[in-house]
């Protein structure tokens, strides 16, 4: 699992553990693990050509600190002061000691250099980066240089993932500690290249419930469910499909290829697509409906390609797991969802996740972790919000929101939206948590569209057949 705390939270471990080292030694052990990193990205440290943007704070002194250990090896490192009165004073004496030079001219030494620290802001900037920082950033952004992000992109906001205003785009990006929610979740996450994490010894002071967490392969091989000798098709789950109309057939035939590969025992189609579903899926249990006559089911997914047809209300009247997606959202009451005794999980893209929230669009996708919070809050519900980074948040805060790393932007295509729904259903008749099917499903829904992808555009179906590759994956 990766995990992620927020700003309050790292920096109160900080003092707790400053408390208990030397002077300095805490900064020390992040420039050391900086400069490690940042050398190794280079290769050949001497004679490289490196300038450090030093901005007025401690992510300043990290980065001067990291600059004079790489000119002590001989590389040429110049500083970029933004502040140059309250640069971080005892980095800058040591920088100078180890022969480190402030620049003259900015626009000079980052048009040769072949590495650039970015110690602009850390966890303490907010709103972007200052007027006076974004010539340089951009000058920066827009050299041969590789950026490496010192701690966090300058610009980014640590603790949402949103972006306020301009931000430096990095390579790579070294933090220190524990991963920042602004590291993971989208847009920030788009500036910050490859995470490496260094360890300042943090993690004894740290509360054992992070706010933010990505599962790995390990975490999501556990949480399949897989059938023993005591299986058959009833007891793995049986999962219900209200998906489909006159208009939208292939919904239905998507929905339902998805849940054939989520591991339930049995998939049950209910609406008027059944002679689609079937020509394409001859295993699926078919009746035009209505659902509460299709006989017992584990689970249901309500929505995909209903269009204007009722029937969202009958189920989520049964006493299992529902899951709400697309059309079956459109309009959804609170009160109805919330008065459910058995789970409800949403699945909503932003555009959906804004209707629901009388937001939009765009305000939903550049505050994506407090959107998916606060839907969950009013539903008192789990919230898949789908999109570039797909987040799964239960209600009340009670649990991490959970933050997929897999996928690809080839997903943005009709149907896989479907595909997904169909697959977390499935999950969900199996037993799973509604987060934890919401999350499985997304970890490997977006592992199955690399497969699928791999370099080309994929279509919805692809994502469904390669799903096999991607429980394999997760296996091995
Ligand atoms: N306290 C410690 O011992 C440690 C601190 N660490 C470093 O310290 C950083 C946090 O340091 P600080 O709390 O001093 O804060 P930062 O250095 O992140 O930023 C605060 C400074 O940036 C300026 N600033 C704020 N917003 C800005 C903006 N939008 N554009 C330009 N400038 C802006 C402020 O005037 C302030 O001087 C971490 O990110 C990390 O890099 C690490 O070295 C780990 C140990
Ligand atoms: N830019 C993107 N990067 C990664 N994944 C994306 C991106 N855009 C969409 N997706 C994923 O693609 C799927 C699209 O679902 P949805 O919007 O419901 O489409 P549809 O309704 O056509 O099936 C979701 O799983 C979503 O997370
Ligand atoms: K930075």
């Amino acid at each position: 699992m990766r995990i992620a705390y927020r700003v309050e939270t790292v920096r109160a471990a900080e003092q707790e553990l400053i408390a208990r080292l030397p002077d300095g030694a805490l900064m020390q052990r992040a420039a050391a693990g900086l400069a490690a990193a940042t050398a190794g990205m280079l290769g050949r440290v001497y004679g490289a050509r490196v300038v450090v943007l030093a901005g007025s704070g401690d992510n300043g002194g990290d980065a001067l600190y990291a600059g004079a250990r790489l000119a002590r090896r001989g590389a040429g490192v110049s500083a970029v002061l933004l502040a140059p009165d309250r640069a971080h004073p005892d980095g800058l004496a040591a920088f100078l000691r180890a022969g480190g030079r402030v620049a003259d001219d900015p626009y000079d030494v980052l048009a040769a250099a072949d590495l650039v620290l970015d110690g602009i802001t850390g966890i303490g900037g907010h709103g972007g980066l200052r007027p006076d920082a974004v010539p340089v950033a951009r000058a920066a952004r827009g050299s041969n240089a590789l950026v490496v992000a010192v701690d966090l992109p300058s610009g980014i906001e640590a603790d949402s993932g949103e972006v306020l205003g301009e931000a430096l785009h990095a390579d790579a990006t070294v933090t220190f500690g524990a991963y920042k929610p602004g590291l993971l979740v989208d847009p920030a996450h788009a500036y910050t290249g490859a995470v490496r994490l260094v360890d300042i010894g943090l993690e004894p002071h740290l509360p054992s419930v992070p706010d933010c967490e990505a599962l790995q392969h390990a975490d999501v091989a556990q949480l399949l469910p897989v059938p023993t000798g005591e299986s058959d098709k009833y007891r793995r789950g049986v999962v219900g499909i209200v998906a489909g109309s006159a208009r939208y057939p292939g919904a239905a035939v998507l929905a339902v290829a998805g849940a054939l590969h989520g591991g339930a025992g049995a998939v049950r189609y209910v609406g008027p697509a059944a002679d689609d579903v079937i020509a394409r899926f001859p295993e699926t249990l078919v009746s035009a409906g209505p659902p509460a006559k299709a006989g017992r089911v584990q689970a249901w997914v309500v929505g995909p390609g209903l269009g204007d047809a009722p029937g969202v209300e009958e189920v989520l009247a049964a006493d299992v797991p529902v899951l709400v997606d697309a059309d079956g959202l459109r309009g959804l009451d609170p009160a109805v969802v919330r008065d459910r005794a058995a789970p409800t999980l949403l699945t909503p893209h932003a555009g959906e996740a804004a209707a629901l929230l009388g937001v939009s669009r765009a305000e939903v996708e550049s505050a994506r972790l407090r959107s998916v919070r606060e839907l969950a809050d009013r539903y008192g519900a789990t919230v898949l919000l789908k999109g570039s980074t797909t987040l799964v948040a239960d209600p009340g805060g009670r649990a991490p929101v959970r933050v997929n790393p897999t996928g690809t932007s080839w997903l943005a295509t009709a149907g896989s939206g479907d595909v997904l729904s169909g697959l977390a259903g499935s999950l969900l008749a199996a037993g799973l948590t509604a987060r934890d099917a919401g999350s499985v499903a997304a970890y490997l829904h977006g592992l199955s569209a690399r497969h699928a992808a791999n370099g080309a555009p994929l279509t919805a179906s692809s994502v469904a057949s390669s799903l096999t590759n991607a429980w394999r994956d997760v296996y091995a």
